[in-house]
Formats: C-alpha cells, structure tokens, sequence
C-alpha cells in the first residue's frame, strides 16, 4: 500500500519552534532534534501498523482507519484522535487530554519520501523520512 515500508527521518523543518509550541523544554527538544526516529508502516486494508523506534522508545501502534484510539508523545503527553485516508493523504486529528487542544499532522509521499506534517496552535513543522 502507499505508505508501506521502513522509512527513517532525514531533515525536519521548524521543528524545534514546533515542539517549543507544544511545551518541550530545551532539554528534550536537543535529543528530540537527533532522535533518529524510524518508522516501519504496514497497511492491510483499513488497518495500520506503525513500528515506531528512536532515540526515546520502541513502540508498535495499531490503528484502524476512521476509529479513535489513544496515543502517548515520547515525553508523555496523551493525544486521543483517529487517521483518516483523503484521497492519497493520511490526515490525523488528535487532541491533547492536557490541556483540550488540537492537533493535527498528515502523511504524504513525494516522489520516494514520506513527508509528515504537523500542526499545533497555528504552528508547523515537517519531518522528511526516506525509505531506510
Ligand atoms: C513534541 C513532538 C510532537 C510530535 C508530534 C507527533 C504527532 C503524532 C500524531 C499521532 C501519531 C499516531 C501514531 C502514528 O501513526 O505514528
């Protein structure tokens, strides 16, 4: 399917600004900066899998297309959302359990890479994965 493979970060863009919005102090942002963050997609029909493995953690994320489930940021921040397919687009729509805030990211291929975006209080970030 379109997003299947091992994919590992290559650049980010304002992703710093970004994780400063959500609240990360200087400390995490530095090692979240270099956290080699890798992620393994398989899709069979409406249902994903997400191996996500970094610098922080190893976890597998299940996910069914349209269905909310509960997902934990690395420095423990809860969100509680659901991915949907638009066209050849995956859109997130998440909320922060902190604080009631939304935030929403997409995933996209381009040519051979997978371009994530992110979207918190008005403020983006990409992070750019090539195939690993
Ligand atoms: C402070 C850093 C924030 C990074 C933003 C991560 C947003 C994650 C959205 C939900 C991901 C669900 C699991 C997945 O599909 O990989």
């Amino acid at each position: 399917m379109t997003f299947d493979g091992n994919w590992k970060v290559d650049r980010s863009e304002n992703y710093d600004t970004f994780m400063e919005t959500m609240g990360v102090n200087i400390m995490k942002r530095k090692l979240a900066a270099h956290d080699n963050l890798k992620v393994i997609i398989h899709q069979e029909g409406d249902k994903f899998s997400v191996k996500e493995s970094s610098t922080f953690r190893s976890i597998e994320i299940n996910f069914t297309l349209g269905v909310q489930f509960d997902y934990a940021l690395a420095d423990g921040t809860e969100l509680s959302g659901a991915w949907a397919l638009e066209g050849d687009k995956l859109v997130g729509t998440f909320t922060r359990k902190d604080n009631g805030k939304t935030l929403k990211t997409n995933r996209v291929i381009i040519g051979d890479e997978l371009v994530q975006t992110y979207v918190y209080e008005g403020v983006e970030a990409k992070r750019i994965f090539k195939k690993a």
